[in-house]
């Protein structure tokens, strides 16, 4: 094998994603490796598995090997058995659950206590997920942000649902907003802040490659270390009366800026399925 071929050969890393029952692990696997989301709970017995195969700046193959361990798991035989030897773990909690935050203690002391005869311990990133459900937020972004500098944790916000497609433009959406002044003058806003549009990745990409980049030692650039994140939602647009089928496809959607945005509350006119979905919509743009 000659030179080339081999330095082009992929990376492998463990990477295993664990935290309370429900918190939305499976969904955050799928939404990375699958592209997908299901609304429907169903509980992992043991672990599954994932594989996806991406690439880092400097052509860097890196195939991802993603445990998906139950959250049931905890205080079982295996779990410690399933964590040994991670490359790198995302700790994930439920925004909206307060009892999947506290519990973060036990899977955090867990994976301390399964690598500590480990040479390299595994990079740890804290996981909030489900920020499409902000309105029903339980866990303070704060003590979020402490438990990351109290143990040495990098950081992240996503929606498993949503995958929080970042850097998308109305239009990109599906979105056609020219027709009603106000939804015009928010386009425009929301176009101030917005790059031009390409096809991006989402959020929950975005945190697997950061985790990824950051057990190689690969820099990301600016751009890209701002796209993992940040995450600001404007849930908004007031949509004329003939636009129902584009709806259901943009009703989740949010977009990156940098600062709070005011922006107009939801009025889905002739949407009663993704109303009943989202009851309750944000009026304003938030930061993280
Ligand atoms: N709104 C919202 N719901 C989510 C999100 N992520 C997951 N869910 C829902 O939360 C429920 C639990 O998600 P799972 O991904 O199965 O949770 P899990 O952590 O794998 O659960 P266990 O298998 O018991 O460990 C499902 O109904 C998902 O549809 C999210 O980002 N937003």
């Amino acid at each position: 094998m000659s030179d080339s071929e081999e330095e082009s050969q992929d990376r492998q890393l463990k990477l295993v994603v664990i935290g309370d029952g429900a918190s939305g692990k499976t969904s955050l696997a799928t939404r990375f490796a699958q592209e997908a989301f299901g609304k429907q709970y169903k509980q992992t017995i043991g672990l599954d598995f994932f594989l996806k195969r991406i690439t880092l700046p400097g052509n860097l193959n890196v195939t991802l090997q993603v445990w998906d361990i139950g959250g049931q798991t905890l205080g079982g035989k295996m779990l410690d058995k399933y964590v040994y030897g991670a490359h790198g773990v995302l700790l994930v909690y439920d925004i909206t659950n307060y009892q999947s935050f506290e519990n973060l203690e036990d899977w955090f002391g867990m994976v301390k206590k399964a690598n500590e005869e480990s040479q390299v311990q595994p990079l740890v990133c804290l996981v909030g997920n489900k920020i499409d459900m902000e309105h029903m937020r339980t866990v303070k972004s704060d003590k979020h942000q402490r438990f990351c500098q109290e143990n040495g944790l990098i950081s992240q916000f996503v929606s498993a649902k949503t995958g929080d497609s970042v850097r998308s433009r109305p239009e990109a959406l599906g979105c056609r907003t020219q027709s009603v002044p106000r939804e015009r003058s928010l386009y425009l806003l929301i176009s101030f802040w917005s790059p031009p549009p390409t096809p991006t990745p989402h959020q929950v990409f975005l945190c697997f490659q950061r985790v990824a980049a950051e057990i190689l030692g690969v820099k990301l650039n600016k751009a890209e270390m701002e796209q993992s994140q940040m995450i600001v939602k404007a849930e908004l647009v007031n949509y004329p009366q003939d636009e129902g089928p584009v709806r259901q496809d943009t009703a989740q959607q949010s977009k990156i800026c940098s600062r709070v945005v005011k922006a107009d509350i939801v009025n889905y006119s002739q949407d009663p399925v993704a109303r009943a979905a989202n009851p309750q919509r944000s009026s304003m743009c938030l930061v993280q």
